[in-house]
């Protein structure tokens, strides 16, 4: 069936005809007219509420861009996704990263596996297996128990288990320290090493292919460094897979007794609740685990039952639509107000950038408008003191994704509530700003001479109206992160799905690394290569030498 693009849509035209309209009021008045409009623009579910009336919308763009879900088919594909249909059309692959999550017993059969127990039974697994480490015994070496866990991985092997270890880290275990090292730059696992000990240490080698150079780089250096200070046969005591490639696995020396597996119908980056979730379920134990699945399962019901107009990740992906493709927003800020969600950024830039950075739709044809906006971000409150005033005065406008607790973990009086206050007084100047007339009169107030306050006013004038989406958690808990991240993965295909993009596949990302290959036999080889560019062939001539004289 020929893929109609998105700019020939009628519900995409009447959104644009509508945005034409409204485009130049201001939030303020929005406000002013609709004393309820809290009440009516927020939509709470699994333990997350999102506020979403800072954003420069009516109840007619609502409805309009309602429409537009409905002409694009996402409650069609929605199911597709969740009945185990091949969505991932590129890779001809199923997509259930949602049959993860959900409750032991159900049915759901693909390509003739019994998807939900072959799930659970590798989750029994990991129940016993880290239970075993956490109560001392699964030991190291020298019968002492495991202090120290390192996960070698990278990109969806590393990004979600890194950022539910932070942000859930007053629910690990007291005794295990946990390490991860992606980058195949050596001072990442070196510092690593140095700061563990051989015989009290497990290494997770995290990949779903089994093949990625850095990983497979990093995991036979560590390789080599225990069996510098041990015995081969120690080596399974050590060393523990998580993949889909039984074979690499056991060619790399791992027996696969100790290997979790998944399967391809989880892509990495939306695999933390796999296996890959092994380093998570250490730190914080099984029971908790379970807990980050059954709140990630809370959303997955939340996104399939509520009504579109009461639908959290479907509301969320739909103002992100209207920013992007109607107010040309090029970006997405994430302020997480809770120093432990400070890696929630950096996991969201591959859940969104990876899987809607494409131009091209099901049909082979270009997209026709813009698709992801770049994610980036940092933790209030340091970002206030870093990069809002370019969010502020800059001449781009850049919507925010707040996302604050209410209830801290810590005891020290004061600091939450002034956390808190940060959060809302600036979506609250994003939303006002401070116009002309109420510069002048605090200049005035301070005793300012007419003449500077006239030199001063524009300077100080912010014409606010820029958008943010509020969302509030009672408390960071493994329950509320899960239905986080399922929040932010769902706005994620209810956007490629209006895009009309494969979401589930990463092209991209291959063309670098088969170029990084060609360089790295020349780095290696005797001669300089002329057959790059001259500002390649110079770089790699320099490196080269470089790489000679440190090893003289
Ligand atoms: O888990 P692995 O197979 O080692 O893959 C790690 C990463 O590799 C590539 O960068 C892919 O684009 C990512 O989606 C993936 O998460």
């Amino acid at each position: 069936m020929p893929h109609t693009a998105l700019p020939a849509t009628a519900a995409f035209q009447a959104l644009l005809s509508h945005h034409a309209e409204v485009r130049d009021r201001h939030m303020r008045d929005l406000f002013a007219a609709d004393p309820q409009r809290f009440d009516n623009m927020t939509v709470k579910a699994a333990g997350i509420l999102l506020d979403y009336s800072k954003n420069r919308v009516d109840h007619t763009t609502l409805k309009l861009l309602f429409e537009l879900a409905r002409e694009r088919g996402v409650e069609r594909q929605r199911a597709a996704m969740f009945s185990g249909e091949k969505i991932n059309f590129t890779e001809h692959r199923a997509v259930l990263h949602t049959a993860l999550r959900a409750p032991r017993g159900q049915a759901l059969i693909v390509d003739g596996q019994h998807v939900g127990e072959d799930v659970h039974a590798v989750l029994d697994r990991i129940h016993s297996f880290t239970e075993r480490v956490r109560e001392s015994q699964w030991l190291g070496l020298s019968g002492k128990p495991i202090t120290d866990i390192v996960n070698i991985g990278i990109g969806g092997s590393h990004l979600g288990p890194q950022m539910a270890c932070t942000a859930l880290r007053t629910f690990a275990h007291p005794r295990l320290t946990m390490h991860f090292v992606s980058n195949v730059d050596g001072h990442d696992l070196h510092d690593v090493l140095q700061r563990v000990d051989v015989e009290t240490t497990l290494f997770i080698v995290a990949s779903k292919t089994f093949t990625t150079q850095e990983t497979m780089m990093n995991a036979g250096s560590a390789r080599d460094w225990f069996l510098q200070r041990a015995a081969a046969a120690d080596l399974a005591k050590h060393f523990v897979a998580v993949s889909t490639n039984t074979e690499a696995v056991r060619a790399f020396g791992i027996d696969t007794d100790n290997m979790f597996p998944f399967w391809d119908w989880v892509g990495g980056r939306y695999s933390m609740w796999s296996s890959i979730g092994l380093s998570i379920a250490l730190a914080i134990g099984f029971k908790n685990f379970s807990e980050l699945l059954a709140g990630a399962h809370a959303m997955d019901k939340h996104f399939c039952e509520a009504p579109l107009e009461r639908n959290m990740p479907i509301i969320q992906a739909l103002i992100g639509i209207w920013n992007r493709n109607c107010f040309n927003s090029e970006s997405l800020s994430i302020a997480p107000y809770h120093h432990d969600l400070r890696h929630f950024p950096a996991y969201l830039q591959q859940l969104e950038m990876e899987s809607n950075g494409k131009r091209i739709t099901r049909d082979g044809s270009a997209v026709g408008v813009a698709t992801c906006p770049f994610i980036w971000g940092d933790v209030g409150t340091n970002g206030q003191h870093a990069f809002f005033q370019l969010l502020h005065q800059g001449t781009d406008i850049t919507p925010i994704d707040f996302i604050a607790v209410l209830h801290a973990t810590h005891d020290l009086p004061g600091h939450h509530a002034v956390l808190l206050a940060n959060c809302f007084a600036q979506s609250e100047a994003f939303m006002r700003g401070k116009q002309a007339e109420e510069v002048r009169d605090d200049l005035k107030k301070l005793g300012v001479d007419d003449d500077e306050i006239n030199f001063l006013l524009p300077h100080k004038t912010f014409n606010g109206n820029r958008p943010s989406n509020t969302l509030l958690l009672d408390a960071l808990t493994p329950a509320t992160l899960g239905a986080l991240i399922a929040l932010y993965e769902h706005k994620t295909f209810v956007q490629g799905t209006i895009w009309g993009i494969n979401s589930f596949d990463q092209w991209g990302v291959e063309l670098g690394k088969v170029l990084a290959k060609t360089i790295q036999s020349e780095l290696a080889g005797e001669a300089v290569p002329a057959r790059h560019d001259c500002s390649t062939n110079a770089l790699i001539a320099l490196a080269k030498k470089a790489l000679s004289d440190t090893q003289d």
